[in-house]
C-alpha cells in the first residue's frame, strides 16, 4: 500500500478520515465539509470543500475525483468538471465541484459523502518531434467510429 501525506484542514474531518470501505475498494469517499446544508438546484454547480489536503508527492501518481454512482444515477449529482484531477504537486484543499444535472433540487448535508478519490499511476512522457511516424499502424489516422457501431 502507498502512503500519502494528508493534512486535516478542518478538525471535524479528523473523526472521518477517508478510508476504503471494503478491502477491494478502489475509491475513498470524500465528505462535504460544510457548516450547514446547501440546496443544489437543478442545473446548479457549486464548489464544495472537503476539509482535507493531500500531497501525493510522487509524479508517478495522481488522484482522480469521480462521482459516487448512487448519487449520480439516482439523484443526478455528478461533478461540474466531470472528473477532477489532483496533481502530485498539489498541496491545497481537495475541492469537489458538485453539479446537479437532474430535474429536482438536492440537499447536500454537512459531512455527507459526495464523491470519491482514486489514486492512479501516471506516466509522464517526453516528446520526440518527428516528421513521420516510422512504423505504419493498422489504424493509421482512422478514428471517431471508423471501426463501425455494432
Ligand atoms: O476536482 C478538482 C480538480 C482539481 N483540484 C485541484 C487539484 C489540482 O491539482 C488543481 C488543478 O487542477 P487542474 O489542473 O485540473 O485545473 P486547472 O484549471 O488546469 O488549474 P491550474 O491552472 O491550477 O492547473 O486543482 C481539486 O481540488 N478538485
Ligand atoms: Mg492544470
Amino acid at each position: 500500500m502507498t502512503t500519502v501525506d494528508l493534512k486535516v484542514l478542518d478538525t471535524r474531518m479528523a473523526e472521518q478520515l477517508p478510508a476504503y470501505a471494503t478491502p477491494g475498494s478502489a475509491g475513498l469517499d470524500l465528505r462535504a465539509c460544510l457548516d450547514a446544508a446547501i440546496t443544489l438546484e437543478p442545473g446548479q454547480t457549486t464548489l464544495i470543500p472537503t476539509g482535507l489536503a493531500i500531497h501525493i508527492g510522487d509524479p508517478g501518481l495522481a488522484a482522480i475525483i469521480l462521482p459516487r454512482s448512487g448519487l449520480g444515477h439516482k439523484h443526478g449529482i455528478v461533478l461540474g468538471n466531470l472528473v477532477g484531477l489532483i496533481d502530485s504537486d498539489y498541496q491545497g484543499q481537495l475541492m469537489v465541484s458538485c453539479w446537479n444535472r437532474g430535474q429536482t433540487a438536492f440537499v447536500i448535508e454537512p459531512m455527507e459523502r459526495i464523491a470519491q478519490l482514486v489514486l492512479v499511476p501516471v506516466v509522464q512522457a517526453a516528446f520526440r518531434v518527428v516528421d513521420d511516424f516510422s512504423d505504419a499502424s493498422q489504424r493509421g489516422e482512422a478514428g471517431f467510429g471508423s471501426t463501425g457501431k455494432a
